[in-house]
């Protein structure tokens, strides 16, 4: 397995001068039912902050006043009005789906949506609650290798039927390859499986567990996806910087809030401008 460095956010360029929001992607965020409202807010700031051009949540419109209140860059679209939300997806290059769905009947109807909405040349990030709903359901991904997974250790074990204990290097492969879609498994030590290898994040720290930092994480990954053209170079970029953040941030803080993370991600990506 490769241990990311640096060098994996050589992908962070200046940017061109003739530019304009298209051409750092369009973002669609799809979670946030009443009770986990802030898991698909702590994802958009991320998402803003990792410099994503255009970012629309499409979430429980009683989450629509506080994330307008925290983050105005934030396009929301009530996930119940339907037409609306066929033209927000269709002119989207990155779907996230998952942070704080939930995993009632409405859930799983936004997840098969989704399902049905994917082009082919659309990225689908699946987080949190989506994953454990597609590991229980009997769904086929419409495009596994246009997908991305963000697992934590049980969700992985729901999706790949792996237990905990034997999530080996060799497991884990054996899975990803199944799935066909890239695998990122979040844990102290954070791995990547796709079919363009395997990969380890040598950083993050204890006070990253807290409700949130996931969330985050999958927001910063679907920016870094909106902006950067390699799926794989940009997840590892994500998965890297998110946890380089948190590491500075440990140095004076016990626990590390999920937000503080993104709120750092502009100052961190000029430092490491190309
Ligand atoms: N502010 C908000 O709105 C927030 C909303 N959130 C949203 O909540 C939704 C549910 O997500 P979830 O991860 O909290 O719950 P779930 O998928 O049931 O997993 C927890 C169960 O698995 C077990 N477990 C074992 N190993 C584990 C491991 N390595 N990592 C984690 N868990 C591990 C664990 O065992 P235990 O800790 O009890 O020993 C427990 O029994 C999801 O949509 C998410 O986005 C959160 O992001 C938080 C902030
Ligand atoms: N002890 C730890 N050391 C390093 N990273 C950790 C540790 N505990 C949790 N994390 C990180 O925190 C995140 C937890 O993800 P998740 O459980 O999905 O959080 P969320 O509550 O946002 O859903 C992952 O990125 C994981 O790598
Ligand atoms: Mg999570």
């Amino acid at each position: 397995m490769q241990r990311l460095s640096k060098q994996c956010l050589s992908i962070i360029q200046t940017r061109p001068q003739n530019s304009h929001k298209g051409t750092f992607g369009r973002t669609v965020l799809v979670g946030g039912n009443a009770q986990f409202g802030g898991a698909i807010m702590m994802s958009a700031e991320a998402c803003v902050n990792a410099g994503s051009g255009l970012t629309t949540v499409m979430t429980d419109p009683s989450n629509h006043p506080a994330l307008h209140a925290r983050m105005p860059e934030a396009m929301t679209v009530d996930w119940n009005d339907k037409e609306l939300c066929d033209s927000v997806l269709d002119s989207a290059d990155v779907i996230l789906i998952g942070p704080g769905l939930g995993e009632d009947k409405k859930s799983q109807d936004l997840l098969s949506y989704i399902f049905q909405k994917q082009k082919e040349d659309q990225l689908l990030v699946i987080d949190g609650s989506a994953i454990t709903l597609f590991a229980k359901g009997n769904e086929q991904l419409p495009y596994p290798t246009q997908t991305i997974f963000t697992p934590h250790q049980m969700e992985w074990q729901r999706l790949s039927g792996v237990k905990i204990a034997d999530q080996t290097e060799e497991n884990n492969q054996k899975e990803q390859k199944k799935l066909q879609a890239t695998i990122v498994l979040k844990s102290h030590h954070t791995e990547i499986y796709s079919n363009q290898g395997r990969f380890q994040n040598p950083l993050g720290n204890p006070g990253m567990a807290t409700g949130g930092t996931g969330d985050t994480l999958a927001g910063i990954i679907s920016g870094f996806l909106a902006q950067f053209p390699d799926t794989v170079d940009a997840t590892n970029a994500a998965v890297y910087l998110h946890s380089y953040i948190a590491d500075q941030l440990a140095h004076d803080n016990y626990v590390v809030l999920p937000t503080k993370i993104s709120q750092a991600l502009p100052y961190w990506m000029k430092k490491f401008e190309h």
